[in-house]
């Protein structure tokens, strides 16, 4: 039986990372992935679907000019766009293998399971370690409804050979929207089923409504309050009823009703672990009950967002935390966090979006703004939470470039930078940077 200083279980953002981190700082590594090398981020997520989601972009805001004089007749080409997504993904596995490999890092493919003895079973091999650490994400969670055979996943969507006609999204979610617009964009006539009746409770309701808005504006019809009931399959068509009786039809559904952590196949009895309903309790530390075993990324259970970065964040916490040499004995404390819907417009958010005390909120309509006017911005706005001594605290954004505004407003809440610190600087104009002296004003 192989012994190592740290197991790391699953190969994605967060796992690799750690184990790069625990092998510069000289411990012996393995890491077990049991499906693709890199994990769902660059194979079935991020970055496949914003590869596609560049031409939605480029085309919206083309189309955003022919009134400034812009023509053409802009389409997307399907295929080449579905190759040019498989050029990049289709290179990941090896390349993030190769890459793990020339660092030094033992790797073994196969599902990791717990044994009653706290060792890692791997097909017939069992490896023990000082310390293991679960990084196992999460996967589309499956909807127990009749018929639920017939609905498709995110990652289904992303290997479509051809897109459908009609299509139909389940869920109002981070997935559902961003592919929704890339399926409405590449010429499908699309619709989204939401559950409830605000769509993105998680943002401003003002903001999240513009952006509904937007969409709607762009094609992309919404059905609301439908909570499905049934699938069935007629020809080559699907319908979907929900409990109210209202019945719709396409020629795909793709469910998009959330994640849930992969945590079954562990065994996580046999060492003591209880899950919860969103994945693997973890202390500040990010312990798990038994103190030998740590967990990371989509797989916790835990109240901030899952993204990339965040788990990227976690286990270059765990391995300061767990070096021998560290003086970093603190729980995690997490920074103002960035979230982008991505799309033609980006809905974003970032720290605190709402008054809590005594900050001021400032609600500003950029849309009339020059460097919103100059490339034709539909809708730009901003609301700002700043203290009383002028510092940004946080924003909700929706614009065509928000994604970027969000990140430059990111350093400046890290770096509590007021009107008079950002009067010190000179940005280049016009951008979206050179604006930020007008939401200090
Ligand atoms: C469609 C889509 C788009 C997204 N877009 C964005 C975005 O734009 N920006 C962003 O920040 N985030 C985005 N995300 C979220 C992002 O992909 C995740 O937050 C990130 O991948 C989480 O990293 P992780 O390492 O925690 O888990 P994962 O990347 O899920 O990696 C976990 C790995 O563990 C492996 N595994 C599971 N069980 C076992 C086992 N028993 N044994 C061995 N291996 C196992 C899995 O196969 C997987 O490879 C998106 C997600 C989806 C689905
Ligand atoms: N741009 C990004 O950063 C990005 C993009 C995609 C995914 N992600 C990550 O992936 C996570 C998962 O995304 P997601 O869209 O799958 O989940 P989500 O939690 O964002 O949205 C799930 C949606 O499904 C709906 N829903 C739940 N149960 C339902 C039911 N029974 N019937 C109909 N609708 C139902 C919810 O109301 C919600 O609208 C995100 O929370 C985010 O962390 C991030």
């Amino acid at each position: 039986m192989k012994k190592y200083d740290y197991i790391v279980i699953g190969a994605g953002p967060g796992g690799n990372a750690f184990a790069y981190e625990m092998k510069a700082q000289g411990a012996s590594v393995l890491l077990v992935e049991k499906d693709k090398w890199g994990g769902t981020c660059p194979n079935y997520g991020c970055d496949p679907t914003k590869i596609m989601m560049a031409l939605v972009e480029a085309k919206q805001r083309a189309e955003n000019l022919f009134s400034a004089g812009l023509h053409g007749n802009l389409h997307i080409d399907w295929k080449k766009m579905l190759a040019q997504k498989n050029a990049y993904s289709n290179a990941v596995p090896s390349r993030t293998r190769k890459g793990l490999e020339s660092a030094g890092i033992d790797l073994v493919f196969g599902a990791a399971h717990f044994t009653k003895s706290g060792a890692v079973l791997v097909g017939e091999e069992k490896y023990i370690a000082g310390k293991y650490v679960i990084a196992t994400g999460a996967r589309p969670r499956a909807l127990d409804i009749e018929g639920s055979e017939y609905l498709l996943t995110s990652n289904d969507f992303l290997d479509l050979e051809e897109l459908p006609q009609r299509v139909i999204f389940l869920g109002a979610g981070y997935v559902s929207l961003e592919l929704a617009q890339i399926a409405n964009a590449a010429g499908a006539k699309v619709s989204v089923l939401t559950h409830g009746r605000q769509v993105l409770p998680n943002f401003d309701e003002e903001f999240s409504d513009s952006y509904i808005k937007q969409l709607q504006k762009e094609g992309i019809s919404f059905i609301d309050s439908f909570s499905a009931q049934k699938v069935q399959k007629t020809g080559k068509k699907f319908h979907i009823w929900a409990e109210d009786g209202r019945e719709f039809t396409a020629d795909i559904i793709i469910s998009a009703v959330g994640r849930v952590a992969n945590v079954e196949e562990l065994n996580l009895e046999n060492v003591g672990i209880e899950v919860s309903a969103k994945g693997i309790p973890v202390n500040g530390f990010l312990q798990t009950v038994n103190p030998n075993i740590y967990a990371l990324g989509d797989v916790l259970d835990k109240k901030i967002p899952k993204l990339t970065p965040v788990s990227g964040f976690e286990a270059r916490y765990l391995a300061r935390h767990l070096s021998p040499e560290s003086q970093n004995k603190e729980e995690i404390q997490y920074p103002a966090l960035p979230t982008v819907i991505f799309g033609s417009s980006k809905l974003a958010k970032i720290g605190q979006t709402q008054v809590i005390d005594s900050e001021t909120e400032r609600s500003l309509d950029m849309t009339e703004w020059y460097t919103y006017k100059r490339i034709a911005d539909p809708l730009s706005k901003i609301k700002i939470i700043v203290n009383q001594k002028n510092e940004i605290l946080g924003a909700t954004v929706l614009s065509t470039v928000a994604d970027e505004l969000v990140n430059i407003l990111n350093f400046c809440i890290k770096q509590s930078i007021n009107l008079e610190e950002f009067q010190k600087m000179i940005m280049a104009y016009p951008t979206i940077a050179s604006d930020l002296f007008y939401l200090y004003k």
